[in-house]
């Protein structure tokens, strides 16, 4: 490089730098700004997320961008980063409390990562909340007395037997929830040990979420819903949306989306560690999509095995589910044992055709998330 380019980049460069500079002092603003929606939103009780609000803000940020040529996309993706901060920010302030007339609230397994989180959110919401857990079981009458809230978060393999055995005798009016990933069995052993209201939710995050915003948590209505739906308000207020299902249609689903998906994960893995693969040189040669596949995979062995075996093993159906998978597997494979490419073509196209509109709308969607997999990339 010569001396003339050396300067005029450094130059831009500096210009760059104040650019860059005046945007973290436009971040800070913006961050202060969001705390007070936060503080108003809090006071008068309203969901931190707001969809439609953020809708119409994107629309107007991408026209605006388009008149000064700025990819519009470019603007939206930095505004949904911002949000996700937002919502961050907003949870530190606490949530209204929707009930404050509710007794205390008892977590059964409370020392679990989503019995934690939950715990957090309910403390945030000003709520008093007890654990029980595996060695306070001598005391649970003086922890159970005048609870208004029991949530179950106890592994699945235990939760019925426990809901039998222990919860029985709860204060009539006293709401039993569980958060259990299956919902048939726990919601009806709540139903036979308890006679006041029950709900089943199902809350479909890890405890790595950092905000309930735009997460999803499934309701099973067991009995007296209208007595608990404060608690769907209050878990709106940490704006996360409520999905109503009937517990055979979610256990049906989890079946999919959680047993077999989480199986072939661990089989994926599994096979990695028998290839003897060298996961280093893989990544180096990595494709954004390989590389976010083996995140995908990876993160599992970084968690629990009692939480994915329970999760896998919890409904004799899924063996169909997986079963299924392993018999489509053999048959795609002998495509490719005889070589017949055609048949390969062929059933590719039908799947396809039965994707029908979501095969673009997920291509789109894949497509944001390998570009960040791609900006994370450093060296
Ligand atoms: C700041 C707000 O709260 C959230 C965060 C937003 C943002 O960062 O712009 C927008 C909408 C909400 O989901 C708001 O409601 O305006």
């Amino acid at each position: 490089m010569n001396e003339r380019t050396t300067a005029e980049l450094e130059n831009l460069r500096g210009l760059i730098d104040g650019v860059d500079q005046q945007l973290i002092h436009l971040l800070r603003k913006r961050l202060d700004l969001v705390a007070q929606v936060g503080a108003v939103k809090h006071g008068a009780g309203l969901p931190i997320y707001a969809p439609q609000r953020e809708a119409a803000m994107l629309a107007k940020r991408r026209e605006e961008a388009k008149k000064m040529d700025v990819s519009p996309q470019l603007i939206e993706d930095i505004l949904r980063r911002l949000m996700r901060e937002s919502y961050l920010n907003e949870k530190d302030i606490g949530f209204k409390q929707v009930n404050p007339d509710l007794g205390h609230v008892v977590i059964v397994g409370g020392s679990g990562k989503l019995g934690g989180l939950f715990s957090q959110m309910l403390v945030l919401s000003g709520y008093q909340v007890k654990v029980i857990d595996k060695d306070d079981w001598a005391r649970a009458d003086e922890i159970f007395d005048g609870a208004g809230l029991v949530l179950v978060t106890v592994p699945i393999g235990i939760t019925c037997d426990l809901i039998k055995d222990k919860l029985t005798t709860l204060p009539q009016s006293c709401i039993l929830a569980d958060l259990t990933s299956i919902k048939g069995e726990p919601v009806e052993a709540m139903l036979a040990a308890h006679s006041g209201p029950v709900v089943g939710l199902h809350p479909m995050f890890g405890p790595d979420v950092g905000s309930l915003a735009k997460q999803v948590v499934v309701v099973c209505h067991g009995r007296q819903s209208a007595e608990y739906q404060w608690l769907l308000e209050q878990i709106q207020i940490w704006g996360a949306r409520i999905v109503e299902a009937e517990p055979e249609r979610h256990d049906k689903a989890m079946q999919l989306v959680q047993a077999m998906r989480h199986f072939s994960s661990f089989v994926y893995g599994l096979n990695l560690y028998k290839e003897e693969a060298d996961i280093e040189s893989l990544l180096q040669f990595s494709s954004p999509i390989y590389r976010l596949e083996l995140a995908m995979v990876g993160r599992l062995f970084a968690q629990s095995p009692e939480l994915y075996a329970d999760i896998i093993f919890a409904q004799k159906e899924s063996m169909q589910a997986i079963g299924d998978y392993l018999d489509n597997y053999s048959q795609a494979l002998s495509l490719l044992q005889v070589g017949d490419r055609d048949a390969f073509v062929e059933q590719f196209k039908e799947v396809a055709q039965w994707f029908g509109d979501f095969a673009p709308q997920f291509q789109r969607e894949s497509r944001a998330m390998l570009q960040s997999v791609n900006d994370m990339k450093t060296g």
